[in-house]
């Protein structure tokens, strides 16, 4: 998966989690090998850890040093203090002179065990004899006249125990080098499981030595218990901390992630241009700052969490199955392969219905979302039949494929159980022979179960989660799909940016310099070789039939497109070259979509500017002529508006757009057809209102009624894209024919006044003379009509 540009911010947080995680991975891990201690040590050997004894009398030392080599005597002698008035040393050295005496003693105290519970003289003879041929040396016992065995016999019996031994030593029969030389010779015989053996043998001696040294084995037992227990509480706790820190760290990341991926694609979203907008479609960017944010929120918590446990738990458990010499590493391979097979085949399955499922989940929503929108269209044509069973097709699809993988993935659980449960056994299986033959300990074993477990867990988790996130991805690369995407409406460069706002101001004269214009995805250009000039206390009105690109020629005034070819200026300058804020505030734009926003009618007309004085709010309403309706509310102008005004009616809410647009005081007024909603008195006198009162704007009125255009200074007249007349309404009924037939299907021809004799409109030509007869042929077809 490739690294999204909104996890870069969030490095830290990934290495602090992947830190924690490893930290409670290795504490997690490192219980098993306590349990393991517990059980080896605890129970089996009565809680006694090392064969160095704690506490020993010098009778017992004596014994044990009766195998031990000179050297090895100086060395151990120092860290035992001098006997106590019951004979007891106690050893003094450190947890480093421990380790480096615990070898050689062990082995010492096995022997030295051995014969406290009686060898037989032909055991020890054998011994002796052995390891002197194995040291190459000849016996030179002081007693080789005679037969040193039956000599033994007859001294002590058949079975010679620690005492005759000292004897023996004490008297030259045997010597210490031969009773080093055994213990040496012994060591060998054992092998590898030597180890084991030696180190249970030896703990049984110190157990022992404990017991004649009055120590209370018990409390060595409860102690060591106690320890081992508080250690394993300590992990756990660790790890628990470890947990508890990871998830806050993940549960702050990827809130943070979300709350500035929402923030970065509002602020990206707040700068495109309606190209952009229709590019991706508002119900798709809604989808996308919610829904798939939210599932990258998921994801990030997942990897913050599991993918990034799994594979330290993972790989600390293969440490430690690897470095446990077991010999059984193999049934964890087998088991990795049978797991591998199970989800292999598993997902060879789902994953094609998997797929399928995104785009019948996508089909659900088009369909639910074209019945809800569409709701009254259905009812009007008595549809709901039909929908009804559109959707329930879609619905049952899509159940039924949820059902498949579901009902697959429901064999995934008892699969693994079954691997887990088989590998269990096949551990314990081979387990218990190692027990049984001595080289492996019950505790030792349990802890290897344990890690094998905690490998297969941590590859199934792995296995899934790479399953699952490439699904997951498609959200994120949704999301950055708009962050990636630049505005095509991009503000000037600041050295070539021209800003006029708090030096002499703008005068707002606007200009088209023989404009085109093409939509993005369009083939045909929409407005061409436009030219005109809008005024300050002038009124340029466009008219035209529907979609001849009314409202596209005046939405590139505040650059809501740019030109194509030729230019725009205001007061000279291309607008291109405007701070794009400086132009937005100059212009007053109406759109011809009305659209409030929630909260009071106050917060609306104060929208552009919310440190505006009230009496410039109450100006606006004044001339928008809404301050009756306003003053006729309880609340007045803190009446609530609810969101996209729909609490009040078209023609109020036109009128509240208007005083928006009016309380900036804008050089340019533009108003896109957003006088159709009003009556055409309130039209009448709205207007003569804008002329009054913002007689230093020039006004561009897009409208469809004659009646609102009428009195301009400059009419155009748009038809496909192009001005097919200009001049005022006087003229254009005589030199247009478009605008006549505008005109004539509005008003009739006495308002027209055109039922007058036909009088050539003065400085017009000749053939212009013929338009009002056709115009009253027309108008007779209209009275035909009606
Ligand atoms: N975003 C767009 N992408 C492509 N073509 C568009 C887009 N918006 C509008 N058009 C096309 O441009 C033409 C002019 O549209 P415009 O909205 O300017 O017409 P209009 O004269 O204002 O119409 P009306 O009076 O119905 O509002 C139409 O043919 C329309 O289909």
């Amino acid at each position: 998966m490739r690294i999204f540009s909104f996890l870069k911010n969030h490095k830290l947080s990934f290495l602090i989690a992947l830190v924690l995680l490893f930290a409670q991975a290795n504490f997690e891990l490192t219980l098993p090998g306590v349990m393991s201690d517990i059980v080896d040590v605890g129970i089996s050997q009565g809680g006694i850890s090392s064969t160095v004894p704690d506490e020993i009398t010098s009778e017992d030392l004596e014994s044990v040093e009766l195998f031990l080599s000179d050297a090895e005597v100086d060395q151990v002698e120092p860290h035992f203090s001098e006997p106590d008035a019951d004979g007891v040393r106690t050893f003094t050295g450190s947890r480093s002179d421990r380790e480096s005496l615990e070898g050689f003693m062990g082995e010492a105290e096995m022997l030295a065990y051995q014969f406290m519970e009686g060898v037989s003289i032909d055991e020890f003879d054998a011994a002796t004899e052995s390891s002197a041929a194995d040291a190459g040396t000849a016996q030179q016992a002081p007693a080789a006249s005679a037969d040193p065995v039956e000599l033994m016999r007859q001294m002590f019996g058949d079975t010679i125990d620690i005492a005759d031994i000292e004897r023996l030593v004490d008297a030259g029969v045997v010597t210490k080098d031969q009773l080093v030389e055994s213990r040496e010779t012994l060591t060998r015989q054992l092998g590898d499981n030597g180890d084991s053996i030696i180190q249970s043998r030896a703990i049984e001696f110190v157990e022992s030595a404990y017991r004649d040294a009055g120590v209370d084995l018990t409390a060595v037992q409860s102690n060591y218990l106690f320890s081992q227990g508080l250690t394993m509480l300590g992990y756990a706790l660790a790890s628990a901390a470890c947990a508890i820190l990871a998830a806050l760290n993940a549960s702050r990341t990827s809130a943070a992630i979300g709350r500035d991926l929402r923030h970065q694609l509002y602020e990206r979203v707040l700068d495109y241009s309606p190209a952009e907008m229709g590019k991706f479609s508002a119900a798709s960017l809604i989808t996308r700052a919610t829904n798939d944010i939210q599932q990258i929120q998921m994801i990030t918590v997942m990897c913050l969490r599991i993918v990034l446990f799994a594979p330290c738990m993972g790989l600390g458990a293969v440490v430690r199955v690897l470095t446990t010499p077991t010999g059984m590493e193999w049934i964890l391979v087998v088991a990795i392969v049978a797991i591998a097979i199970a989800i292999g085949v598993l997902m060879g399955v789902t994953m094609p219905k998997f797929r399928i499922m995104q785009s019948l989940v996508d089909r659900n929503n088009l369909i639910a979302r074209e019945i809800l929108t569409g709701i009254m269209p259905i009812r009007a044509f008595g549809r709901q039949k039909h929908e009804e069973e559109r959707y329930d097709e879609a619905n049952r699809e899509l159940t039924s494929t949820y059902i498949f993988t579901n009902r697959c993935m429901t064999f995934l659980m008892p699969v693994m159980m079954i691997v887990m449960n088989a590998t269990t056994v096949g551990i314990v299986w081979f387990g218990a022979q190692g027990v049984d033959a001595g080289n492996l300990q019950v505790g030792t074993l349990m802890a290897y179960i344990n890690y094998v477990m905690q490998v297969i867990m941590s590859f199934m988790i792995l296995t899934m989660i790479s399953v699952m996130l490439p699904r997951a991805g498609v959200a994120a690369d949704r999301v950055q799909e708009v962050l990636d995407t630049q505005t095509s409406i991009k503000n000037p460069e600041p050295e070539a940016r021209v800003t006029r706002e708090r030096s002499e101001g703008w005068k707002g004269v606007v200009s088209y310099n023989d404009v085109t214009f093409t939509y993005p995805d369009a083939d045909v250009p929409t407005l061409e070789n436009i030219s005109f000039t809008a005024e300050p206390g002038k009124t340029v009105a466009i008219i035209g039939s529907t979609g001849c690109g009314k409202s596209t020629l005046v939405q590139l005034i505040p650059r809501l497109y740019d030109v194509t070819e030729g230019s725009i200026t205001l007061d000279g300058v291309d607008i291109r070259n405007i701070d794009l804020a400086e132009l937005r505030r100059t212009i007053g734009y109406v759109p011809q979509k009305r659209m409030l926003f929630s909260g009071t009618i106050e917060s609306n007309i104060k929208y552009g500017d919310e440190s505006m004085s009230d009496e410039d709010m109450v100006q606006a309403a004044q001339i928008a002529q809404a301050t009756e309706f306003i003053e006729g509310k309880p609340d007045g102008y803190s009446s609530p508006i609810s969101q996209g005004g729909t609490n009040v009616s078209g023609g109020q809410n036109q009128r509240l757009s208007i005083a928006r647009a009016l309380a900036i005081h804008p050089k340019v007024l533009v108003f896109d057809d957003s006088f159709s909603a009003l009556d055409y008195k309130t039209d009448a006198t709205l207007r003569a209102e804008l002329d009054r009162r913002c007689s230093d704007s020039a006004v561009i009125i897009v409208a469809q009624r004659i009646a609102t255009i009428m009195h301009a200074d400059e009419i155009l007249v748009l038809d496909d894209g192009r001005i097919v007349g200009r001049g005022t309404h006087a003229e254009l009924l005589h030199s247009c024919p478009e605008y006549l037939e505008i005109a004539k299907s509005q008003l009739s021809e006495s308002e027209l006044g055109l039922d007058e004799p036909a009088r050539p409109a003065s400085g017009q030509s000749g053939d212009e003379g013929v338009e009002p007869a056709a115009a009253a042929e027309d108008s007779t077809e209209k009275g035909g009509e009606r």
